[in-house]
């Protein structure tokens, strides 16, 4: 806050080209909040107690005192400002795209909500331009992050209660030059395709019958969860050409995605690395820097794209193949690249 122009009974403060009057609370009845008001109880409550726009009753006054408030603002919005809310609101409208929806600003914030299951697709280098800006703020989730109707993908806020409209349009700005640049915003949801799988799951233990699969109700949960299918499952034995067969198989099947399963690490008998790449395979990474997942291989087979997954997709909850299943699911093409930078945050407990 800049000058006090006049002390008691109420002072006035300039913010930007706006000017900000204080009422003491008694004397605030009958007043229309300038801001929605916030009261947290730590472990019980953190919300609105009163919204903008509600008139001051006398029963309020003990309330407002509770939450700390012993004067009110009277506002007189200079045509150069935006109050705190409809600078979320357009910021917020300019940064979002495809399947996503806008909450109604709440204590000065607007909420991006994605309104299906998909991929949140985040352009980083937006989102740290626009706080570079200064007196907004922009909070987004990680790109690539599944999301689910409902989720939050973004929030915007201004800092202060009143904005120069200047600092919002340049964040629209921004905006706009990345839609013309990339033909989508700055924040969207990819939806999910819906795939049918052929699934090879390797291993003379599990062929013979010694013990029971395992790894195909988990990839069987972890596809339908994004709503895509095992449309056959086949086993085969640790022979190297009994699974190439099996893959070749999977591709006159038409099916538009194969994953093998196991045999993916050191031992002799661990044959699915090389089948995979025998059977003409263009293996992206043979290797993902994440723990728990680091066997994993991913590559195209004439385009279709093919996974080996490691044992610990079968145990652990969270592994690479749920890193890059959802961009597969989503229609993005996997790079070496892409793997090769899994392993900064790639460390999950393993
Ligand atoms: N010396 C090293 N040891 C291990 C390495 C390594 O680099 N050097 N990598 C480790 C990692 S990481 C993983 S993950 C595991 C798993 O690798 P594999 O994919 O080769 O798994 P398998 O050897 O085929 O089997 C391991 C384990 O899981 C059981 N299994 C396999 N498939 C099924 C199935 N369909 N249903 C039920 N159980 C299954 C199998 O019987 C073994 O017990 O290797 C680490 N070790
Ligand atoms: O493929 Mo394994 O993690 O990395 O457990």
């Amino acid at each position: 806050m800049n000058d006090s122009e006049s002390s008691s009974p109420s002072r006035t403060t300039r913010i930007s080209s706006s000017l900000l009057s204080e009422v003491k609370v008694e004397d605030a009845v009958g007043m229309v909040l300038a801001h929605d008001l916030t009261q947290i109880l730590p472990g019980q409550f953190k919300g609105m107690l009163f919204r903008k726009g509600h008139v001051v009753s006398p029963e309020d006054i003990p309330k407002l005192k509770d939450i700390g408030k012993e004067n009110l603002y009277v506002l007189e919005l200079a045509a150069s400002d935006l109050h705190e809310d409809d600078a979320a609101r357009r910021m917020a409208f300019a940064l979002s795209g495809d399947h996503t929806d806008l909450s109604e600003p709440r204590e000065g914030k607007v909420s991006v909500k994605s309104r299906i299951t998909g991929l949140a697709c985040i352009a980083r280098e937006v989102v740290d331009r626009i706080n570079r800006v200064g007196e907004i703020a922009l909070a987004t989730v990680v790109n690539d992050r599944v999301v689910r109707p409902g989720d939050g993908l973004a929030a915007t806020r201004a800092i202060p209660l009143i904005v120069p409209a200047s600092k919002v349009s340049e964040v629209e700005e921004i905006a706009e030059a990345y839609r013309r640049e990339h033909g989508t915003a700055p924040i969207s949801v990819r939806p999910f395709r819906s795939l049918k799988a052929g699934l090879l799951t390797t291993g003379t233990e599990v062929f013979t019958g010694r013990i029971a699969d395992k790894f195909g109700p988990a990839v069987k949960a972890k596809l339908e969860e994004l709503g895509s299918e095992v449309a056959e499952q086949r086993f085969a034995p640790d022979d190297r050409h009994t699974i190439v067969n099996d893959i070749h198989y999977f591709l006159q099947q038409g099916y538009d995605m194969i994953i093998v399963t196991g045999g993916m690490s050191v031992d002799p008998d661990d044959r699915t690395p090389g089948a995979i790449a025998e059977a003409g395979t263009d293996i992206v990474s043979y290797g993902t820097p994440m723990l728990p997942g680091s066997m994993l291989l991913f590559g195209y087979l004439r385009g279709v794209p093919i996974f080996g997954l490691p044992g610990c997709v079968m145990h652990d909850p969270y592994t690479s193949f749920d890193v890059l299943l959802p961009r597969v699911l989503a229609g993005i093409p996997i790079l070496k690249e892409d793997i090769v930078v899994m392993g900064y945050g790639g460390l999950n407990r393993c």
